[in-house]
């Protein structure tokens, strides 16, 4: 615990002296003081995140956590385990839906193996793995309290590790089959929501399963009895590897001064997570999306942040992020590119 403490102890409130200066330079450019709403806002929080006015975020990545998750075997998805490590296989080839969305915003693509049920080898490919798939959480707690803190651990190693060689902005995705079901567990129980209204359709379940999967979420709340207190206690009983995985990931940015960007519903949950641990991580998120899936809306609520985007997407992987990062370069595009009402000559209201 005490290593997690000291990277919680080490983020360090924004810089309001770069927010206040960033708020002059967008007041001083020709437009009506605001008018570029959460793109003025997004340029405001990066000044206060990096203490740069117009910080450098050339270098960009997403680290996309894949594990598997034992709660499939009550079948609460609508496709099979394997498939979590066959996508893994595909982003490593990059035929991806996250893939081709990093590549058109100049991003790369970080995959991690932190807990797929099977033998993975790749020469780009991160093995990380904490153990082969959760417990299966309707029946006993998904993961130790020392696995789900070793999974923060390997998070935190790699946004160091990415921080480390350059990379100034990091975002959250994830691949694991049955992810919805621990994401869902963990919004009911942290943001004290009721079950039906936490549990969405996931890759797609029909409305029997759906009803089951509830049912599911129930069993595994029931079963383990999570300390809604104490967050770790709750991600390892109910949560993921990749969740706890993306919790580190996004503590590891905020120590290293680096925004974060959140991607979907499961990226959320470790956003939840997160603020639970250390609130002091909230301001150094961005929301890159509201997804289609049913409990997102409540996630974020329960997180404080309000998405940039409204999609309907329903994937994950770090897609939404993907395309948020474009709104990234707008922002910082209007701060070194657009005139000022003195340079252009402008009347000024
Ligand atoms: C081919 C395919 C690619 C995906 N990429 C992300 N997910 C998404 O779907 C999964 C969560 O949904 P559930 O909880 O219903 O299993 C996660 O792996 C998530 O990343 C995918 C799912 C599939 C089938
Ligand atoms: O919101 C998401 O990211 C999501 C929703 C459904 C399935 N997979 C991911």
């Amino acid at each position: 615990m005490n290593e997690l403490q000291d990277v919680i102890g080490a983020i360090r409130p924004l810089r309001q002296e770069a927010k206040d200066a960033a708020s002059v330079h967008l007041d001083n450019l020709t437009k009506p003081p605001g008018s570029l709403g959460k793109l003025e806002d997004m340029a405001r929080q990066l000044a206060g995140i990096t203490g740069e006015v117009m910080p450098d975020m050339s270098r960009k990545a997403i680290v996309v956590m894949a594990a598997d998750h034992g709660v499939c075997e009550e079948g609460v998805s609508a496709f099979p385990q394997e498939v979590t490590r066959q996508m893994v296989m595909n982003f490593l080839q990059g035929g991806a839906a996250v893939n081709v969305l990093a590549r058109h915003a100049g991003a790369e693509v970080v995959c991690v193996d932190i807990g797929v049920n099977a033998d993975l080898e790749h020469p780009d490919l991160l093995s990380r793995k904490v153990r082969k798939g959760t417990a299966n959480m309707a029946r006993e707690a998904a993961m130790t309290r020392e696995e789900a803190l070793q999974a923060i651990r390997v998070g935190i190693e790699v946004a160091d590790g990415l921080a480390g060689r350059g990379v100034r902005v990091l975002a959250t995705g994830e691949m694991g089959i049955g992810n919805t079901t621990a994401s869902s567990a963990l919004l009911s129980v942290l943001g004290g929501i009721a079950v039906e209204e936490a549990v969405g359709r996931g890759t797609g379940i029909d409305d029997a399963r759906w009803l089951h999967k509830q049912e599911v979420v129930r069993r595994a709340i029931e079963v383990n009895k999570p300390d809604a207190d104490d967050a770790l206690d709750v991600l390892a009983k109910v949560g993921g590897l990749e969740i706890a995985g993306l919790t580190g990931v996004i503590l590891g940015a905020a120590k290293n001064a680096c925004p974060v960007v959140i991607d979907g519903f499961i990226s959320s949950a470790a956003a939840l997570v997160a603020s639970r641990l250390a609130p002091e991580s909230q301001p150094y998120m961005i929301a890159s999306h509201q997804s289609h899936e049913q409990g997102h809306g409540r996630m974020l609520e329960a997180v404080g942040l309000g998405p940039m985007l409204h999609m309907d997407m329903r994937l994950g992987e770090g897609t939404g992020a993907a395309l948020c990062f474009t709104l990234m370069d707008a922002a910082g595009k209007i701060m070194r590119e657009m005139a000022s009402f003195e340079s252009a000559g402008v009347s000024r209201g």
